[in-house]
């Protein structure tokens, strides 16, 4: 490549995937997969890392080492991370919460201390969190996620029935008892806060949801945030859905959700306020819909059918690069037409060769 950074590292397989480790030259903006994400708010998403353990049978981003639509999985260099966080970070107005959120396990990150450390010191940094589902977790880790300065966990518990965990999450040595106890430890003995988050899944899973905002009120989850948010089960294009789980409206869900509430006798939505969470001003969108760009193949795609690029003009993007029908080489650059630019996550169809 001439220009003048250095290629995605292929530093192995998982599940016979490629794993590409992206360098410190490489943008961390424009993916969807890893690197920082704008939304136009004071959350600042913060993806490290693609690999998670579990294979949960209804996952929004088909993860896991079982995923059958993912080509590849990649993780960020740690400066890199940084630079496109503080490029965010440094437009908003309000204080900023960094929410390390990922299309996979965030504790996989084999720097995740030295991030949330990088990130807590951040200036315009008020709180920092992790999403996870746990499996990940010791007494250890949450010691030294709690001295790196995590402010809040949000761990998405959905049964404590470990046969139903088996089945829902594909993953033999999944306990929830252990996650559970794990967790009341985080929350009894460190300053995280927990914030308890499971997934109606309707029809597998209706009295495991009230046993565990239960027992999350119990333990005294919520000490500064609110204590638990119940996720509503979608059907994702790129997700999966191995138990057939059947996908209610948006009017179903919250009639259901305002029953439970009166039910277990505690709120169960809350509003932005009420998570600090305001309306910011955002980096640029660089590229229009329906715009020609040149972009350079620096790696294999995330998900099958697409490549991963890097955009040639003015400031470079991370862009996600699909050809239709012959095949795209790595190395090579192409003119492409932007489809999709929401959020500044560039997508681009192949049109011809630079
Ligand atoms: C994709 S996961 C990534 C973070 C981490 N691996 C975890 O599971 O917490 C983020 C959140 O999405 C939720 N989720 C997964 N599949 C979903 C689906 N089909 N619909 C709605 N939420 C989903 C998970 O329960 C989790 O709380
Ligand atoms: S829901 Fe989270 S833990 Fe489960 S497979 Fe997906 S990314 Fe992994």
């Amino acid at each position: 490549m001439n220009t003048g950074m250095d290629k995605p590292l292929l530093i192995g397989r998982f599940a016979e995937k490629p794993l590409y480790y992206l360098p410190r030259s490489m943008p961390g903006l424009g993916f969807i997969a890893a690197g920082v994400i704008d939304r136009g708010t004071n959350v600042v998403q913060v993806r490290p890392t693609t690999l998670c353990p579990m294979n949960c049978a209804f996952c929004s981003v088909d993860a896991g080492p079982l995923s059958s639509r993912r080509h590849a999985e990649y993780f960020m260099d740690l400066e890199a991370l940084l630079e496109a966080f503080n490029q965010v970070a440094s437009v908003k107005t309000a204080m900023v919460e960094a929410l390390i959120d990922t299309v996979g396990e965030g504790l996989t990150y084999p720097y995740i201390y030295s991030l949330i450390k990088s990130l807590k010191k951040h200036p315009r940094v008020k709180s920092v969190a992790l999403e996870t589902h746990g499996a990940p977790l010791s007494k250890q880790v949450i010691n030294k996620l709690w001295e790196a300065g995590l402010d809040r966990v949000n761990l998405s518990l959905d049964t404590f029935n470990r046969e139903k965990a088996k089945m829902l999450y594909g993953l033999e040595s999944y306990d929830p008892a252990r996650v559970a106890e794990l967790a009341e430890y985080m929350v009894k003995e460190t300053s995280i806060d927990l914030h308890v988050t499971p997934l109606w899944l309707p029809g597998l899973n209706d009295q495991d949801i009230e046993d565990v905002l239960n027992w999350a009120l119990k333990i005294g989850a919520g000490k500064k945030w609110p204590p638990t948010t119940v996720q509503k089960f979608n059907v994702h294009r790129h997700g999966r859905n191995r138990l057939g789980v059947k996908q209610v409206s948006w009017s179903e869900f919250y009639k259901w959700l305002e029953k439970l509430e009166r039910k277990i006798g505690a709120r169960l939505r809350w509003d932005m306020n009420e998570w600090g969470m305001t309306y910011d001003r955002r980096i640029p969108i660089l590229y229009r819909r329906g715009e020609l760009v040149g972009a350079m193949i620096v790696a294999e795609g995330w998900l099958k059918g697409e490549f991963l690029g890097v955009t040639l003009h003015g400031e470079p993007r991370l862009i996600t690069l699909i050809r239709e029908k012959s095949v795209a080489a790595i190395g090579r650059k192409y003119i492409a037409k932007i489809v999709e630019n929401k959020d500044g996550i560039y997508v681009g169809k192949i049109v011809g060769e630079a």
